[in-house]
């Protein structure tokens, strides 16, 4: 088994931005998630353990090791798939992941073949192999990405935003190809989507302004919120009265119409309807809930 073990671990930029405050988790062999909106500092702390940046204080400990202060503790074991490879070289991609399992020091040429081909089947790229990897669609990229993690049998797989601009298909069998492989490894994935946490982990956490505001097992945290979630229908211009009375926590477009979601522990009037609470209503609930404690504060 495999643990990642995050103490207090805070991060400010040379321009002062806090990314991350007194963030701490404990996770093992499996998938888990770390959902958070666009600059809650996701990417900051999946550099940080990538041994990428270092801490301002606190520490990452993999497998015993402290990775802040020796970041080759990690490097050999690490697969990591950031948010953008920056530029893609006209290379093949049987080339490129030839040389990247040569620099993740898998030397042995037979055992070098082997990997590489078995990852090219996994991630659907066999056919594709000889072609220039600068040439391929956005999802060829993607599924190219995790082929080049994969390579050196990682122990903690990283992967930030992974399904981003990907069609369904292309997120699907991403997935399924992640999912494979996460039950003797970690897997950290890094998204805003909350439908990739909700299919794919079974444990995840809430980062919100650098912080961790919530974590759990997704199902868990669904069934907290159990008869607690409202709808109604609602007109674009009598949402701030609506907000002004209730704690609304979302909004949706269905076929035009909006529907808002209220959280309430007391039965409402009859002009709302209790809904099946879903991961997106955990996820808007806490961040609402921390943004509020925030600015109280
Ligand atoms: N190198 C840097 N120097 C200064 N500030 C930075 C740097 N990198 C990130 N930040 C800031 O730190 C905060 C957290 O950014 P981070 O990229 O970690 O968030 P994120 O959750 O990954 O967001 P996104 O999904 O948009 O990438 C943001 O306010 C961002 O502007």
């Amino acid at each position: 088994m495999n643990t990642l073990v995050i103490n207090n671990a805070s991060k400010v930029y040379s321009n002062g931005t806090k990314a991350l405050e007194h963030v701490s988790l404990k996770i093992s062999n499996g998938m888990f998630g770390l959902l958070g909106p666009n600059g809650a500092g996701k990417s900051s702390l999946m550099r940080t353990i990538a041994g990428l940046q270092t801490l301002t204080s606190g520490s990452v400990i993999f497998n015993g090791n402290d990775i802040s202060k020796d970041p080759s503790k990690i490097r050999q074991h690490l697969g990591y798939l950031p948010q953008e490879f920056g530029v893609y070289p006209r290379m093949s991609a049987l080339d490129l992941l030839n040389h990247i399992a040569i620099l993740k020091g898998v030397l042995n040429k037979k055992e070098r073949q082997e990997q590489i081909e078995a990852l090219l089947i996994k991630t659907n790229l066999f056919e594709h192999r000889k072609k220039f990897v600068s040439n391929y669609s956005g999802g060829m990229r993607r599924r190219f990405g995790i082929a080049q993690a994969l390579l050196g049998n990682p122990k903690l797989i990283m992967v930030d935003e992974p399904t981003a601009g990907l069609d369904p298909e292309e997120r699907n069998r991403f997935l399924d190809v992640l999912s494979e492989v996460s039950s003797s490894v970690i897997v950290l994935l890094s998204t805003h989507i909350v439908e990739d946490i909700r299919v794919l982990c079974s444990n995840m956490a809430i980062l919100s302004n650098g912080q961790i505001v919530k974590q759990g097992n997704p199902n868990d945290l669904i069934n907290g919120l159990h008869g607690k979630i409202w709808k109604t229908p609602v007109l674009k211009s009598e949402l701030n009265v609506l907000k002004d009375k209730y704690n609304v926590i979302s909004t949706r477009l269905l076929a035009g119409k909006t529907s808002a979601y209220v959280f309430s522990e007391e039965q409402l009037t009859t002009d709302f309807e209790s809904v099946p609470t879903d991961l997106e209503h955990v996820y808007f609930h806490i961040l609402k809930t921390s943004k509020t404690t925030s600015y109280a504060a």
